[in-house]
């Protein structure tokens, strides 16, 4: 027996501790020191833990230990802009100012997604936004002329009217009833509106989940995916797949899965049914033109051999999720922070009534929303407050300085969004919803970094739907106050608001909808 104990000692312990702990030992002693000068918490005293075990598993809460970190080393005396968290052995460095982020953001070797993202590979596999490298600038190339082009962008205006006037119909439910004063949810009815438009504009898709009514199938399970995958990535035990698909959690993300992936392969199939077909029949028996949509620039690339229909389908998991949950997420958060100031909601509404002379059905066109400028201020300054997308990760792929500090191969950096945003030496009272920051006063690059205000990140891995979702957003918004008036009085704390991929409430914001009263 200690024969055999011995012999499990010298041929597999020993080799393990001598080639795999050693290494990663030496190499965090010297992390270590490198790393001394940024702030962090205290060190645990457990061997291997860093501060694993000072991150409260309520999201919300460990959200607000992040946001104190930002704020503690945004502070004049110490301003390093940058705070570090140790993931047991490895370090986890927060960016929080728009200086720290200008040497790394724009910079063309500092591209590559960080370890974080292969957790969302079971679902999007490695589309645009986790692919990296070569893959990712071909996808990029390809992908860009259909979110980009101008007649493109007026084409989709036709689709955010008729979902948005859907949208607004369906919120008479939530009037108020007599003296029954109640107050509802609307993340569901804003979430089903964006969901139909990104499927309608990129997959000339008809989902319908607005009309099919209640909560929607593929909405819930994005927002449980989305928290799956935000719960796997802070628990090291269940990184490894073989321990987390064997997981009551992880045959959960498979369920949800198998619906997330369904949805996306019928769009595709239902859309290669028809796609040699320059015109199709409509159901009154009409030949009808099709209209080429993003879809169609992949099924494309199909016939030609340079993707297959897995890869396609990663690209349309992609876009119906970054299409449709971080849309919806600004449009709740901004109708949660007008409803919570009247004065804005006043401005909003006088904006509105100027643009469309109080005309509550006529289309919105481009031209109207150019000439939104408050409303443009207002989403902009809720962007800031509650940015949709709280922070990126990248792999540092070289030794690069930030701010003074050396930041090493290796490395994974936070683009900590959400603490950026609330840097008092850009925005002056940061916790204060004021849309005249951005209302016709144009700041110079000396008063604030090009970087400080980045809520579609920023340089060439930025949001590929940033114009797209900016108009949609505007028709959306003025639809809705073109007809009501919203009321919530819940503070950003009873939110509960937690930093997954997508930035939710765990709370739901509570409205009470309202008809316009014209005087
Ligand atoms: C207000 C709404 C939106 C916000 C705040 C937003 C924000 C962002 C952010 C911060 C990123 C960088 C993600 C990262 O580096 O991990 C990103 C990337 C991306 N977004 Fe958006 N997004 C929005 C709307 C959209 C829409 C409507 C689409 C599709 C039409 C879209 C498609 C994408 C894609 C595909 C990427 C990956 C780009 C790449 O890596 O090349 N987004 N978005």
């Amino acid at each position: 027996m200690m024969l055999l104990s011995l012999s499990i000692i010298c041929t597999v312990l020993f080799p393990f501790v001598i080639y795999y702990l050693v290494p990663i030992w030496i190499k965090y002693t010297k992390l270590r020191r490198d790393y001394r000068n940024i702030p962090s918490l205290p060190i645990s005293r457990i061997p291997f833990v860093g501060n694993i075990h000072q991150f409260d598993q309520r999201q919300h809460v460990f959200s607000r230990l992040l946001m104190h970190m930002a704020r503690e080393c945004q502070k004049e005396q110490q301003r390093t802009g940058l705070f570090c968290l140790w993931y047991s052995l490895w370090p986890m460095i927060f960016a929080c100012t728009g200086e720290t982020l200008a040497t790394f953001i724009n910079n063309s070797k500092q591209l590559v997604k960080s370890f974080d993202y292969t957790f969302m590979e079971p679902w999007l596999k490695t589309g645009l936004l986790t692919s990296n490298n070569a893959k990712w600038r071909t996808r990029r190339r390809l992908i860009t002329p259909s979110f980009h082009n101008t007649q493109l962008l007026h084409n989709f205006m036709l689709i955010f009217n008729e979902q948005s006037c859907v949208f607004a119909k369906r919120l008479e439910e939530c009037i108020r009833n007599g003296e029954e004063v109640k107050a509802y949810d609307l993340y569901p009815y804003i979430s089903t509106c964006t969901l139909d438009i990104i499927a309608e504009a990129a997959m000339d898709k008809h989902v319908e989940a607005q009309s099919s009514g209640g909560k929607n199938e593929f909405v819930e399970a994005t927002g449980r995916v989305c928290c799956i995958i935000n719960h796997r990535i802070r628990s090291p035990w269940m990184w490894p797949a073989w321990i987390f698909d064997r997981l009551p959690l992880g045959r959960e993300q498979a369920e949800q899965l198998k619906i997330l992936h369904g949805v996306s392969r019928k769009i595709i199939e239902d859309r290669l049914a028809t796609f040699n077909a320059e015109n199709i029949t409509s159901d009154s028996g009409k030949k009808v033109t099709r209209r080429l949509v993003f879809l169609d620039s992949l099924l494309a690339q199909m016939n030609s051999e340079q993707l297959t229909l897995d890869d396609i389908q990663e690209e349309v998991d992609t876009f119906m999720f970054e299409g449709h949950d971080t849309t919806a997420a600004t449009i709740n958060f901004t109708c949660y922070l007008i409803g919570s100031h009247p004065n804005v909601q006043a401005k909003v509404h006088a904006e509105i009534d100027a643009i469309f002379s109080g005309d509550k059905e006529r289309p919105c066109t481009m031209e109207d929303a150019q000439s939104m400028i408050y409303l443009d201020a207002v989403i902009k300054e809720s962007m800031r407050i509650l940015p949709p997308v709280p922070f990126v990760m990248r792999e540092a792929q070289e030794d690069f300085i930030c701010n003074g500090q050396t930041i090493r191969k290796g490395t994974t950096l936070y683009i900590f969004i959400y603490g950026v945003h609330y840097d008092s030496n850009a925005f002056p009272q940061p916790e204060r919803f004021d849309p005249d920051r951005f209302y016709q006063s144009p700041v110079t690059d000396e008063e604030r970094s090009p970087y400080a205000f980045i809520p579609f990140s920023a340089g060439s891995r930025n949001c590929i739907g940033q114009r797209f979702a900016q108009l949609e957003e505007k028709v959306i918004l003025s639809t809705l106050f073109r007809r009501y008036s919203l009321h919530t009085t819940q503070t950003i704390d009873e939110l509960q608001i937690s930093f997954e991929a997508i930035m939710r409430p765990a709370v739901p914001i509570k409205f009470i909808v309202e008809h316009r009263h014209f005087q």
